[in-house]
């Protein structure tokens, strides 16, 4: 079971909603991956407003965990004013603080994002930022009172995969707090290699709204978590400089 806060979830996937080309390809795909949470931007959804676009609306979202991003916003104050939006909807007091110091490479601003954590956990929010794979910074975060974290495996959209598996290991291995692997994800090798690393689950939108087929890659990246836990679960051989043989001769009667 994956436990953030008080929420306990079978599905270690957490899916974004955005770029799908459309709904009803968006809401077969979302069924398929068998995720139970589902991110979107606030400031895309004019939660507030019936009239405009829904990013969901093919969604039935009483079946699913909503974990709205702060997505947007460049600063603290305004990350803090976006997740006190989603709260005020009524949609869930989970937040996902997406501070973004770089619109070249999207990656997140440390400070800001301490800051808005900080701010947010007094609100009394369940937080998970999304952060660099920082191993320190990941500390602070824990330690601040986050309820997850989210290392990005490399940037987000970028498809590359985890470019720094050693500092996500060593994410993993110091944190008491789910760890969640948020952005990059290309392929669903790379989600087994998060999962096989140790990761709590992972987080991704573009590698299944952008496959030609996303429903056939929702449903991949569902099994290929799964596949990726349960050899986590199952504990690797070591590996060695040498061959052994597969089938040992020693004390067996032929000659
Ligand atoms: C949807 C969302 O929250 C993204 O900001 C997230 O980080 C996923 O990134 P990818 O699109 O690279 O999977």
């Amino acid at each position: 079971m994956l436990k953030i806060g008080p929420y306990e979830f079978k599905s270690r996937l957490l899916l974004g909603t955005g770029k799908y080309p459309n709904f009803d390809v968006q809401k077969e795909a979302v069924a398929v991956s068998e995720t139970e949470i589902l991110t979107f931007s606030v400031r895309r959804m004019n939660i507030f407003e019936a009239s405009q676009p829904n990013f969901l609306e093919k969604i039935d979202v009483e079946k699913y965990n909503l974990l709205p991003n702060t997505a947007g916003a460049k600063t603290a104050e305004e990350a803090v004013r976006t997740a006190k939006l989603a709260k005020a909807s009524g949609l869930c007091d989970m937040i996902k603080v997406e501070v973004i110091g770089d619109q070249k490479t999207l990656l997140p601003d440390p400070v800001e994002t301490l800051k808005a954590s900080e701010e947010l956990l007094k609100e009394g929010f369940i937080v998970l930022p999304y952060t660099s794979d920082d191993v320190l910074l990941a500390k602070r975060l824990e330690e601040m009172g986050c309820h997850a974290i989210m290392p990005g495996a490399s940037p987000i959209g970028s498809g590359q995969g985890i470019v720094n598996p050693l500092n996500l290991s060593f994410i993993i291995e110091q944190s008491n707090v789910p760890v969640i692997v948020d952005a990059g994800i290309g392929t669903p090798s790379d989600a087994t290699i998060a999962m096989e690393l140790g990761a709590d689950g992972v987080l991704l939108n573009t590698a299944v709204s952008g496959a030609e087929d996303p429903v056939k890659m929702a449903k991949a990246m569902n099994m290929a978590i799964e596949a990726g836990r349960l050899g986590y679960e199952a504990g690797r051989i070591p590996k060695k400089r040498y061959a052994t043989a597969s089938s040992p001769m020693e004390g067996m009667s032929i000659s």
